[in-house]
């Protein structure tokens, strides 16, 4: 249904509807995602907590256009994404959507600041202006002194600082991430989440966490679970 001409500008920035996700199996299909509904407005953030085995990364696969429903579709800032070529699906996480990891998946061969700015040499900057900006990010991080530094130079907390700063290099209006802090003790997890959480709040970036830690999940706006497939609030 269109919105009312005089309603404000729709702030709902990614949406689930009716999603569901299978696995083929030789009897019959591992269902992990079920009609699944889901909906989340520019600078909101989201907590995923849900077992292990739930469905947690594959409904940020999903949300995040690496695999495909095979019911239902996904909106990214309105648009349906389901029927959309493989090429422009790409195209779309390029440009609208960051990903965080539990491990960091930098490029070994590539100093911190370079590994933050090929996404952006990637999306068409010219080299000078994501230097600029890799080297602010890796700041706000509070790690402005390691951009030289090869990965296996960082500590695990600054290897995720740089990991989620390059989630952000093209300027997002989601990150999606998986346990971005369950690779890291519990005090380096703190003060990662906390520069995460300021990064999120200050950009206004609308944010999904997939966690097994109930402290990090309570800082956010909402929190929600998977049940039977579906996605439930909690
Ligand atoms: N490619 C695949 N083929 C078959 N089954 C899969 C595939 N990917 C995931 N699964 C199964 O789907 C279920 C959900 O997996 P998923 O990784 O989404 O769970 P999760 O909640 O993220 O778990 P964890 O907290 O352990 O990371 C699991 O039972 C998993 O074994």
């Amino acid at each position: 249904m269109r919105p009312h001409p005089l309603e404000p500008a729709a702030r709902t920035v990614l949406r689930l509807e009716k999603v569901t996700r299978q696995y083929a199996q030789a009897d019959q299909p591992l269902v992990i995602l079920k009609e699944a509904d889901f909906a989340m407005n520019a600078g909101e953030t989201v907590a995923l907590v849900a077992p292990s085995g739930a469905g947690k990364s594959t409904l940020l696969h999903v949300a995040g256009l690496l695999e495909r429903a095979e019911e239902g579709d996904v909106f990214l800032r309105g648009e349906p994404c389901g029927g959309l070529s493989d090429a422009r699906r790409t195209a779309m996480r390029r440009s609208d959507i960051g990903f965080v990891y539990q491990f960091h998946h930098l490029l070994p061969e590539f100093t911190a600041a370079e590994n933050i700015m090929m996404p952006q040499m990637i999306a068409g900057l010219k080299q000078p202006q994501a230097q600029e900006r890799a080297e602010q990010l890796l700041d706000y991080m509070r790690i402005g002194h390691r951009g030289h530094h090869r990965p296996a130079e960082l500590s695990g907390g600054e290897q995720q600082r740089v990991a989620i700063a390059r989630a952000v290099a093209n300027a997002p209006s989601i990150l999606l991430a998986d346990e971005p802090t369950g690779n890291l003790d519990p005090e380096t997890a703190g003060y990662v989440f906390e520069a995460l959480e300021a990064l999120v709040r200050q950009s206004g970036l609308a944010a999904l966490i997939a966690t097994h830690n109930h402290e990090i999940a309570n800082r956010m706006d909402r929190r929600v679970t998977l049940q039977d497939g579906r996605v439930v609030d909690y």
